[in-house]
């Protein structure tokens, strides 16, 4: 089994005890789930630097990252900073993080927020809604053709935003579908974690105009991002760069302040 198949695995089940725990309807009835969300794929149409900023503990690639932070104190900084938006990790067994980051991140600021999770289920999908998401991930390598259908469709009735995630051609071509807001391409192969900034390049010319075009991971400097802009890239997703120092929302706002002066 690689790793993504064990992380499924384990979701599959921790999913089915979730929906034991709190019923739907409980969700349902959430204070948030009344929210008006906001569309990242808007605001990353008008921005000049395209960041999100992800909050990211560890991660099976890279063991700890930054365990020593304080998420509403990150949530504040990327804010301050001028990012787009801002992507929480809510699985725990890999990435040490947690529904209630997603919380205490909506209760701080204002971002779009996208739950970064191994969506498998709708169930998911309303946990991001009541714990305040504004956009959801759907990762096309552990979906079929029909799940990506349901669930991205069901997320837009949400008024949640989805992001698509491919690392290949194949997975791409299965995916599109009007449902979708933004097509995010995967530097890093989640099977075997090489990342390498061709992948966007290559299957940049494969992405219709009418998606958001997103470019994930490995994305540590500006110049990555200028050689990147010119295949159509209007969202940066940075998480180790940032999140690896003491005070992310100053990296980030450095990073941003450069980036726009050039
Ligand atoms: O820390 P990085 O290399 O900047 O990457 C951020 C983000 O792209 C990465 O965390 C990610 C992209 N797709 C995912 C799917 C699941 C978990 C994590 C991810």
């Amino acid at each position: 089994m690689n790793i993504l198949d064990k992380i499924i695995h384990d979701k599959r089940k921790e999913v089915e005890l979730r929906k034991s725990l709190i019923p739907t309807q409980q969700l349902e009835h959430s204070i948030l789930f009344e929210r008006a969300t906001i569309s990242l794929a808007t605001q990353l149409r008008q921005s000049t630097s395209g960041i999100i900023a992800e909050h990211k503990r560890r991660s099976p690639s890279k063991a700890t990252i930054n365990q020593n932070l304080n998420v509403q104190d990150v949530a504040i900084g990327y804010e301050n900073a001028g990012v787009c938006g801002m992507s929480v990790l809510t699985d725990a067994k890999y990435f040490g993080g947690s529904l209630d980051d997603l919380l205490l991140a909506r209760a701080s600021s204002n971002l779009p927020l996208l739950r970064k999770e191994f969506i498998i289920d709708e169930y998911q999908i309303l946990e991001a809604k009541a714990y305040g998401a504004d956009v959801i991930l759907l990762i096309a390598a552990v979906l079929s053709s029909e799940e990506i259908k349901r669930f991205s469709e069901f997320a837009k009735s949400l008024n949640l935003d989805v992001l698509l995630e491919v690392h290949n051609e194949e997975e791409l071509q299965k995916s599109l579908r009007p449902s979708i807001d933004m097509l995010g391409v995967n530097n890093r192969n989640l099977k075997t974690f090489e990342v390498s900034l061709d992948i966007s390049k290559i299957l940049s010319s494969y992405i219709p105009d009418d998606f958001v075009k997103v470019s994930e991971s490995g994305i540590s400097s500006i110049e990555a991002i200028k050689e990147l802009q010119p295949y159509g890239y209007k969202g940066f997703l940075i998480g180790e760069n940032f999140m690896k120092t003491d005070a992310p929302g100053e990296h980030a706002a450095k990073f941003i302040k450069d980036l726009t002066a050039l």
